[in-house]
C-alpha cells in the first residue's frame, strides 16, 4: 500500500498551489476559502542526484526516478473538531494520510483573503493543532469508555491499551500532541491502532512571498514558525508556493535561470519533497544498467524479498538472493569492476534489511 503525505492547513493559505507545484496535477486553486472540498491525490518525482551519478558510471538506455504520493486536503477551521466547515469530513481525510505537511501562510498580500483577517503564523498553527488535538481527545475518550468496561476481564492486551490511553489523555488535555510523548515499541504498536491525528509525523511549510525566496531564513514569519517547530522536533521549510507553481512547467534549464535571477541557491520545493519522503519513512534503492537505471521507493525496515516484490510479485515469490552494493561504494570507487575487486558486492539473503542507497540485482526463479 502506498504511503501518502497530506497537505494540511487553514483555508486559502496556498495548499492546492503547493500541491500543483509539486505534482503538476492542475488541481483547482482559487483566492477564496474552501476551494478544495474533496482531496486531490497526485504523484511527485523524487529529485535524486545519485541517479545521474549511477548513469555516468553504468550507462543505461533510460533513467527513471522514483515517485511517491501527496494528498491535498480541504482547509481546517476553528471548530472543525465540532463539525464547523464540514470539519468532521475533512478531519477524516487527514486520518487517512501517513504524515502531515502543515502549510502556514507566511506572506503579506492584501489581495489574498485570510480567513482570520490577519497574517499570524503562530496563531494559525495553534488553531490547526488545537482542532487535531480535540479530535484526538474525542477519539481517546470514546475508546476509553469501551476499554475501561472491557478491562474488567483483566485481558492483558486490553490492560495495555488502557495504560496507553491513560498516558495520552492528559497530554491532549494539556493541548499537546501525541507525537510529543515517548512510547516504547509495544506502546507504539497500540498507538498506531488508534489512528490519532497528532501522532502523525509533521513538517511545517512556511508559504513565503516571492521576495523572500532568496533568503527565507530572514523572514520574520519563517523564524516564528521555525521556533515553534523546533519545540516539537519538527522541520520547517520556506517555499513560495505561488512562484514554484508558476515555474513548475519550465524545463530544468529555464527554471535554473529563473532561480538564479532571483538569487535563489536551491529551490525550497526540492528540499520539501525530500523532507516529506523522509518523514514518511521512505527510502530509495536502485536497479542499474541495461535497459534502464531506476530508483524505487521502499518503506524503511523491509527485507530483500519484499523489496523485490515492489518491482514484480514474481521477484518476491521466486526470490533467491539480492546481489547488492551501495551507491556510496560505487560513487567512491568509480566503476563496477572496482566495486567487485574491492569485495563490495554482497550476496544478501531473505533476511537482509534493505538500506537507502542500495543498488540491487535480484535473482529469482519462478
Ligand atoms: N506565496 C504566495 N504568495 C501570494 N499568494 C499566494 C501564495 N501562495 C498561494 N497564493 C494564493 O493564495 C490563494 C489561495 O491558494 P490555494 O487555492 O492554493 O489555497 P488553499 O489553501 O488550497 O485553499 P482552500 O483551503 O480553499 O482549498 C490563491 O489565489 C494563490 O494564488
Ligand atoms: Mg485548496
Amino acid at each position: 500500500m502506498a504511503l501518502t503525505a497530506g497537505i494540511v492547513g487553514l483555508p486559502n493559505v496556498g495548499k492546492s498551489t503547493l500541491f500543483n507545484a509539486i505534482t503538476k496535477a492542475g488541481a483547482e486553486m482559487a483566492n477564496y476559502p474552501f476551494a478544495t472540498i474533496d482531496p486531490n491525490v497526485g504523484m511527485v518525482e523524487v529529485p535524486d542526484k545519485r541517479l545521474d551519478r549511477i548513469q555516468e558510471i553504468i550507462p543505461a538506455k533510460k533513467v527513471v526516478p522514483t515517485t511517491f504520493e501527496f494528498t491535498d486536503i480541504a482547509g481546517i477551521v476553528k471548530g472543525a473538531s465540532k463539525g464547523e466547515g464540514l470539519g468532521n469530513k475533512f478531519l477524516e481525510n487527514i486520518r487517512r494520510v501517513d504524515a502531515i505537511v502543515h502549510v502556514v501562510r507566511a506572506f503579506d498580500d492584501d489581495n489574498i483573503t485570510s480567513v482570520t483577517g490577519t497574517v499570524d503564523p503562530l496563531d494559525d498553527i495553534d488553531t490547526i493543532n488545537l482542532e487535531l488535538g480535540l479530535a484526538d481527545l474525542d477519539s481517546v475518550n470514546k475508546r476509553l469508555v469501551k476499554v475501561e468496561r472491557d478491562a474488567k476481564s483483566r485481558d492483558k492486551d486490553i490492560l495495555a491499551e488502557l495504560a496507553v490511553l491513560q498516558k495520552i489523555k492528559p497530554v491532549l488535555e494539556n493541548g499537546d500532541s501525541v507525537r510529543s510523548i515517548e512510547f516504547d515499541e509495544d506502546e507504539q504498536r497500540i498507538v498506531k491502532g488508534l489512528f490519532l491525528l497528532t501522532a502523525k509525523p509533521v513538517l511545517y511549510v512556511a508559504n513565503i512571498a516571492e521576495d523572500d525566496m532568496a533568503a527565507p531564513e530572514e523572514s520574520k514569519y519563517v523564524k516564528q514558525i521555525e521556533d515553534y517547530a523546533k519545540k516539537e522536533g519538527a522541520k520547517t521549510i520556506g517555499v513560495s508556493a505561488k512562484t514554484e507553481e508558476e515555474i513548475a512547467e519550465l524545463d530544468d534549464a529555464d527554471k535554473a535561470d529563473f532561480l538564479e535571477a532571483e538569487g535563489v541557491a536551491e529551490s525550497g520545493l526540492d528540499r520539501l519533497i525530500r523532507a516529506s519522503y523522509h518523514l514518511l519513512g521512505l527510502g530509495t534503492f536502485f536497479t542499474a544498467g541495461g535497459k534502464e537505471t531506476r530508483a524505487w521507493t521502499f518503506k524503511r525496515g523491509i527485507k530483500a524479498p519484499q523489496a523485490a516484490g515492489i518491482i514484480h510479485s514474481d521477484f518476491e515469490r521466486g526470490f533467491i538472493r539480492a546481489e547488492t552494493f551501495s551507491f556510496s561504494d560505487l560513487d567512491e570507487l568509480g566503476s563496477m569492476a572496482a566495486v567487485r575487486e574491492a569485495g563490495k558486492l554482497r550476496l544478501e539473503g531473505k533476511d537482509y534489511v534493505v538500506q537507502d542507497g542500495d543498488i540491487i540485482e535480484f535473482r529469482f526463479n519462478v
